[in-house]
C-alpha cells in the first residue's frame, strides 16, 4: 500500500540526548508477519553472562545476527554472528534507510513471558565507538522499556514499546543513559525486540 503520509515520529523530551520514537514504523500486517517470521527463523539460545563474577543464564533469547568476522562481546560473553538472511535484510534496510545508518550488527531478543527481562545498562562497549547509536524495533507484546540519566535523577521515562514500533537511540544515549525491561507483573505473551548497532 502507497504511504500517503510520513509516519509519525515523537522526539523524546529528556536532556542530553536524542531519543525518536515511531510507534507505527510498520503496519499491523507487516508486524505480524514478521513476527512469525522471526520466532520461527530464529536459532534462539540461552546463554550464560558473568554479573559481579557470577554466572547466571540469561533471563531472555538472543541471538546475533552480522556482518562476516564482526563478533560481539558483553557481559562475558562473545557472540559470533549468523548471516543475514532476508527477514534479517528487509527489516535493516528499512530501519538503515530512517536513521542514515548503515548497520553491521543485530542482536535479537527474545522475552518468552512477563519473567524475561533485561537489566539496566548502556550499549557501551568499546566496539561500539564512543558514542554509539542503537536502533530497537519490537514486534508481539507489548512491555514496558525505561530510561534513566546517569546523574540527573529527574531526567527518566517509561515508555511502552509496542509491537512494530522503532525506538532511535542516537547521540548522547549511551553515555549519559542506562536503560532497561523490567520484569512484568502481569502476564505476558512472547516479545521481540532487535537493535541494530555499528560495530567499527
Ligand atoms: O528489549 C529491548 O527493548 C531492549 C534490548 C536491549 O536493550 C539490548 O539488547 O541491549
Ligand atoms: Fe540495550
Amino acid at each position: 500500500m502507497l504511504d500517503l503520509f510520513p509516519k509519525e515520529k515523537i522526539i523524546i523530551p529528556l536532556p542530553d540526548a536524542v531519543f525518536e520514537f515511531y510507534p507505527n514504523f510498520f503496519n499491523q500486517e507487516e508486524a505480524d508477519m514478521l513476527f512469525e517470521k522471526l520466532m520461527d527463523e530464529t536459532p534462539w539460545q540461552q546463554d550464560d553472562i558473568t554479573i559481579f563474577g557470577k554466572k547466571v543464564a540469561q533471563p531472555r533469547l538472543t541471538c546475533l545476527f552480522g556482518n562476516e568476522g564482526k563478533p560481539y562481546s558483553y557481559s562475558g560473553l562473545t557472540m559470533q554472528p549468523h548471516a543475514w538472511n532476508p527477514t534479517m535484510m528487509f527489516i535493516k534496510e528499512k530501519v538503515d534507510k530512517i536513521s542514515e545508518q548503515n548497520f553491521t550488527t543485530v542482536l535479537a531478543n527474545l522475552y518468552r513471558n512477563e519473567k524475561d527481562s533485561n537489566g539496566w545498562h548502556a550499549d557501551n562497549e568499546k566496539e561500539l565507538g564512543r558514542n554509539p547509536i542503537i536502533a530497537s524495533v519490537s514486534f508481539g507484546e507489548e512491555r514496558k522499556f525505561q530510561l534513566k540519566h546517569n546523574t540527573i535523577s529527574g531526567a527518566k521515562m517509561n515508555l511502552n514499546l509496542n509491537h512494530g514500533s522503532l525506538l532511535l537511540m542516537k547521540e548522547g544515549s549511551q553515555i549519559h543513559y542506562k536503560h532497561q525491561i523490567p520484569k512484568a507483573t502481569q502476564s505476558k505473551k512472547s516479545r521481540i525486540n532487535l537493535t541494530f548497532r555499528t560495530i567499527l
